[in-house]
């Protein structure tokens, strides 16, 4: 038997398989899906590769050497996620190992020790454990053919040795044994109550193979005793064995479902009668739509299927996984950034196993090994965080479509405020658009006041805050309601200016200047990493006065201070959120209304839902007008209209105050009216001119090198190859330099084409990411990416 395999070797990557001989003692073994150790080219040096495919004859027969031995018992991609790795290949012009390995948990991809653990006595006491209840994973065909069959029993497991978490002890577990735990139930005398509970628990949960003694005492009240009595009866077994790490999971509150509104009925219908078409639930902030989603994730896990539900950064959103794990309990597996590799490993083994069957998580929890999905659903799908920005640059929300088509399943792509993208989609009927237009109870929209900071009412100080801001917070709070502050932050940082000479200080390595970190006293490249210390007198003409120019929330926080002396205030950014689960801590202290004020950057901007908050405010609207990415008004938009939608959303009427210097902007003005169908008109009105998304594709390519001149020629050398292959209408903008032209020493230049249907480009472009490893070797970098979300 032969098997077909992708493998990694970083210099010489290639988008075919290779075929290699399986030794009979694997055979069983190696299957698609299953990870292997190949030797490779002239020195025959050890790689690792993916199994593909299986066959019983090779062309290249002759040659081919043997699998060296596994990495894994049994698959760890299943058929969906093979497919859908060589859709991803050609999707993101990127090389399929890495499409595979973006697939897996970190851990497995990195130089982790692999460990079996034997789950029970007697296999720790078999010749290869030797005692030891955890050993190497070995490399034996042998030992390995040994391990598989066990596996499949359910005797041992395969794990990781985090560092960190290498101390294990031994514990008591009560085991299943193939028994009918119903059966047995009636023959339990009517006085036996724990007894019957702990059948009862077994029957409830068929996935469940063992439990430990303590967790039954802890967490179910049943005692040893009671346990150890079904033991001598012959129901369970008991066995001491290792005790692998357990996330400590907080408490999870129950939610009971709510009856839903007539438009949320409506909607909700329509996704579970949808099938294969995907959905756009546009619904105004306050809506429910949340409701719905779980409703109808509800719903399908009925029907015995699964759910996936993706949201935009996990740590962002901690009312949303409260919400589903309120709802669904231990079925649900948490994907976050928060978790340590292990015990991201221990939930996606959770996922894989079926034993969680419900998935929340932010973007690569797209890839979570569920079977037999039900239903998708994308909260703000119009979040560019969606979007990897390193290889593969992949779009959760085009997998998610993916993987919806191959289920056949409903994909629900939820926001207020959609992109424009999925919203011509909608309008063209590629999906289903379904509108909610009123708040869950019946609340208006809030009323939004624009503050007009050119005829400033501070001309003389530089303050953030205006007069109407202040009043509207003094009221508020006089109300005894709350307020949440937003501080736009986007592409906007605190530098260090020469009061004299107008200097501010740059980074040595990168276009771009230093940002002023007040925390540890630095100035800091967030591009290279470079930092150094505040200096005390300007390099370029040694005045001693530097000033920060910009603003903070630091700034903001004591200025809201001195206006309103009485207020408490909670600052939300970067630095009060640095430490793992901070940003939930803060959130449960504003809903428990210890402050009066929550001040933030972005990050407060999405999904909070506070029934006490009836005024928010918007510091600066414009920092991100600036930008000449084609997408600023569309975020901007967004983002206000997100925002805003932060108040009066249960009872209490809310309103909004936004400040901007650009009073008349459209983007701006149609936020404040929260018209997104007439922003949607106008936006596409200009990017129907400008030929960008929604009606033309986009392809970016960035060139670089460590010399200015072999960069900007390669750029020329790509754009020549590109010109030819254009139709009508098509347009190749470049080689230009990028907003920061210089990065680490490199030197960038970047092309951008806008094309519509046209094949023999994507050939082309695939093409020139095959040779982009041929010229790596000479010190250039490109790198190619299909729907860019980030234009600079
Ligand atoms: N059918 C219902 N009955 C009563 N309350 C509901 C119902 N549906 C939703 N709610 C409540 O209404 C509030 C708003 O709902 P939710 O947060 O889901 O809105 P949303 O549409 O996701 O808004 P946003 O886009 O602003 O995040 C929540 O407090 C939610 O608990
Ligand atoms: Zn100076
Ligand atoms: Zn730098």
């Amino acid at each position: 038997m032969y098997a077909q395999v992708v493998v990694d070797v970083p210099t010489q990557q290639t988008n075919h398989s290779y075929d290699y001989l399986i030794p009979e003692l694997l055979e069983s073994v190696v299957v698609p899906g299953v990870r292997v150790v190949v030797p490779f080219g002239r020195g025959k040096r050890l790689v690792v590769g993916f199994v593909i495919q299986v066959l019983e004859t090779s062309q290249f027969k002759r040659q081919v050497k043997p699998i060296h031995h596994v990495l894994d018992l049994t698959p760890v991609l299943n058929s969906e996620l093979l497919a859908l790795s060589s859709w991803l290949t050609q999707e993101s012009f990127s090389f399929w190992i890495s499409c595979l390995q973006t697939m897996l948990p970190g851990v497995m991809r990195s130089k982790v020790e692999k460990v079996a653990v034997a789950q029970t006595s007697a296999i720790q006491a078999s010749s290869l454990f030797q005692g030891r209840p955890i050993i190497p994973f070995p490399t034996t065909a042998l030992a390995q053919q040994q391990l598989a069959k066990w596996k499949n029993q359910g005797l041992i497991e395969v794990n990781y040795q985090v560092a960190n978490q290498a101390h294990h002890r031994q514990q008591l577990v009560l085991k299943r044994k193939s028994l009918n735990y119903q059966e047995l139930l009636m023959t339990l005398s009517g006085r036996a109550s724990k007894q019957q509970q702990l059948m009862q628990f077994f029957w409830d949960h068929p996935q469940l193979k063992q439990i430990s003694y303590q967790e039954l005492e802890q967490k179910y009240q049943i005692s040893a005793a009671t346990a150890n009595t079904l033991v001598k009866r012959g129901y369970f077994t008991k066995d001491k064995v290792v005790q692998w790490r357990q996330p400590d999971t907080g408490p999870i509150v129950n939610t009971q479902a709510r009856t839903l509104t007539a438009q949320q009925q409506q909607a909700y219908q329509t996704i579970i009668q949808a099938q294969a078409k995907p959905i756009l639930l546009e619904g105004v902030t306050g809506s429910g739509k949340t409701e719905i989603y779980l409703q109808a994730m509800q719903y399908f896990l009925q029907q015995g299927k699964t759910a996936l539900m993706l949201v935009p950064e996990i740590s962002l959103t901690p009312q949303m996984v409260a919400q589903v794990q309120g709802r669904f309990g231990s079925r649900v597996a948490v994907l976050h950034s928060g978790l340590s590799q292990g015990e991201r490993y221990d939930e996606w083994q959770r996922i894989q196993l079926g034993q969680a069957t419900v998935v929340v998580g932010a973007r690569s929890a797209v890839f979570a090994p569920l079977k037999n999905l039900g239903i998708i659903v994308i909260d703000e799908e119009h979040e560019s965080s969606y979007k990897q920005e390193d290889n593969p640059r992949y779009h959760a929300r085009s997998v998610a479509l993916w993987r919806g088509r191959y289920a056949h399943c409903p994909v629900v792509l939820g926001s207020a405020t959609p992109s424009l993208e999925s919203r011509a989609r909608g309008q063209k009927k590629l999906y289903q658009l379904v509108q909610l237009t009123q708040r869950v109870h019946q609340q208006p929209l809030p009323p939004v006041q624009i503050v007009d900071l050119r005829e400033s009412y501070n001309l003389s100080v530089q303050l953030d805050l205006s007069q109407p801001l202040i009043q509207n917070l003094q009221f508020c709070l006089q109300k005894k309601e709350q307020a949440i502050l937003l501080l736009n932050r986007r592409g906007f940082s605190n530098f260090l200016l020469c009061r004299t000479c107008g200097q501010v200080p740059q980074c040595p390595n990168c276009d771009i200047s230093l940002t002023v970190h007040l925390q540890n006293k630095q100035l800091l490249c967030h591009y290279c990493g470079y930092h150094c210390a505040i200096p005390q007198k300007c390099d370029h003409c040694g005045s001693r006065k530097l000033r920060f120019s910009g603003t903070g929330t630091e700034k903001v926080e004591q200025e809201l201070q001195e206006a309103l002396p009485s207020a408490r205030i909670i600052r939300m950014d970067n630095d009060t959120t640095a430490r793992k689960g901070s940003h939930r801590r803060l959130l449960n202290r504003f809903g428990q209304q210890e402050a009066d004020i929550l001040l933030g950057t972005q990050m407060i901007a999405k999904g909070l839902d506070f029934p006490n908050v009836t005024l928010v405010g918007v510091i600066n609207a414009d920092t991100g007008l600036a930008s000449s990415d084609f997408r600023a008004s569309e975020r901007t938009f967004q983002l206000l209209t997100q925002v805003s939608g932060r108040a009066g959303r249960d009872q209490k009427p809310g309103r909004v105050v936004i400040q901007t210097y650009n009073p008349d902007n459209y983007a701006i003005q149609l936020a404040a009216r929260q018209d997104y169908e007439r922003f949607y008109q106008k936006e596409m009105n200009f990017r129907h001119q400008a030929q960008y998304p929604p009606y033309f594709y986009l392809i970016k390519l960035t060139i670089s090198h460590r010399q200015r001149a072999a960069a900007l020629k390669l750029a020329y050398q790509l754009a020549q190859q590109i010109k030819p292959v254009l139709q009508k209408r098509e347009v190749l903008l470049g080689p230009t330099e990028p907003t920061v032209a210089r990065i680490k020493n490199r030197y960038y230049y970047q092309l951008v084409v806008k094309y519509r249907q046209n094949p023999p480009l994507l050939q082309l472009i695939r093409q020139i990411t095959n040779n982009v490893q041929v010229e790596s070797r000479h010190g250039y970098l490109v790198s190619i990416d299909n729907e860019p979300q980030k234009m600079e």
